[in-house]
């Protein structure tokens, strides 16, 4: 697959001497969506806000689309469209001219047909002449939206698109990003929701303390998610996996009571059936059993405590 944007060795320490990010290299493909979790403080805005060339980075270079941002700077910010999480001015501006103007500032000549079909995918249409602060908080995210989308970006970021919204609202906004992605466009969102990963993500990256920690396909994830374990309490331990059973997908605890056997929860055939069998023949006898499922959550916590 193709980057359009390339993120090599990027480390940022603020001028007080703190350092928010260290060390960041990473690559985002053509069309994809990609979901940057991390908790309060992680680097995340800091990381958005050197991609799009507001703040400077202390090392490293970004690439959009392969131009540098800093070296090349209206080319590569042409390309990107930046959803902020809060609108800051025009209160007293339509939206027609809200968007419209977001279009100017990149140098492009005036589009109506374009800005005109932005607003009726936002459902925005019907609002077009309503001043900003006559619209609920709803409708002032999608404005957001439109404004970033006013210059045709290829690459689209979302600074935590549904933080404090209702559930109806965050359903509409998957949906649009869903669209959005229809039409070519390559999204960025940060995150403080797993099920919004989960949801809308074709790659997931971790960031803590100024990190990538992980960056993993989502079905991947999905598949560690769907992964279940069935512990069984042995009557009496066991030195190691009888050889009979050894095509199984078994291992032992630490003390050899406990056999534990890992399958796929979503599949339709666990497997559980032939295994009771099979320890039923090599004579292995349980006194207890019970189950364990790890989800994104405990993956991501889990993480967050390895590097802590
Ligand atoms: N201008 C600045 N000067 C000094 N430190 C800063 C500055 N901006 C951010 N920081 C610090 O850098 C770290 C990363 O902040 P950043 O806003 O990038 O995190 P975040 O992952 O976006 O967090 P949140 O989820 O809370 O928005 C924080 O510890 C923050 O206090």
């Amino acid at each position: 697959m193709t980057p359009i944007l390339s993120i090599s060795s990027v480390s940022k320490t603020y001028a007080g001497g703190f350092q928010a990010l260290k060390n960041i290299s990473l690559e985002i493909n053509k069309g994809e969506i990609f979901a940057l979790l991390g908790p309060n403080g992680a680097g995340k805005t800091t990381l958005i806000s050197i991609v799009c060339g507001l703040v400077t980075p202390s090392t490293g270079t970004v690439l959009a689309g392969g131009h540098d941002i800093l070296r090349d700077y209206r080319k590569a910010r042409a390309l990107i469209g930046l959803v902020p999480q809060e609108l800051t001015s025009d209160a007293f501006e339509s939206v027609w001219n809200t968007v419209s103007f977001s279009r100017g500032l990149f140098g492009k000549p005036a589009d109506p047909a374009y800005i005109e079909k932005v607003l009726r995918s936002l459902s925005l249409w019907n609002k077009k002449d309503n001043r900003l602060m006559t619209l609920s908080g709803g409708m002032k995210r999608r404005v957001l939206i439109a404004k970033a989308l006013a210059h045709e970006p290829q690459i689209l970021f979302l600074d935590e698109p549904t933080a404090g919204v209702d559930v109806a609202l965050r359903k509409d906004m998957w949906e649009l990003v869903n669209s959005l992605r229809a039409t070519g466009v390559t999204i960025i969102l940060t995150t403080h929701y797993i099920e919004e990963a989960e949801e809308m993500a074709d790659r997931v990256g971790v960031i803590n303390r100024g990190e990538i920690i992980l960056v993993e396909e989502k079905t991947e994830l999905m598949r560690k998610l769907g992964s279940k374990r069935l512990i069984l309490d042995l009557q009496a331990p066991l030195a190691g996996i009888p050889p009979e059973l050894a095509e199984q997908p078994l291992s032992l605890g630490p003390q050899g009571t406990e056999l534990i056997y890992t399958y796929d929860a979503r599949r339709e055939h666990s497997g559980i059936a032939t295994l009771l069998k099979g320890l039923h023949d090599a004579g292995i006898t349980f006194k207890d059993l019970r189950t364990e499922q790890s989800s994104l959550e405990d993956i991501f916590v889990g993480l967050l405590k390895e590097k802590s």
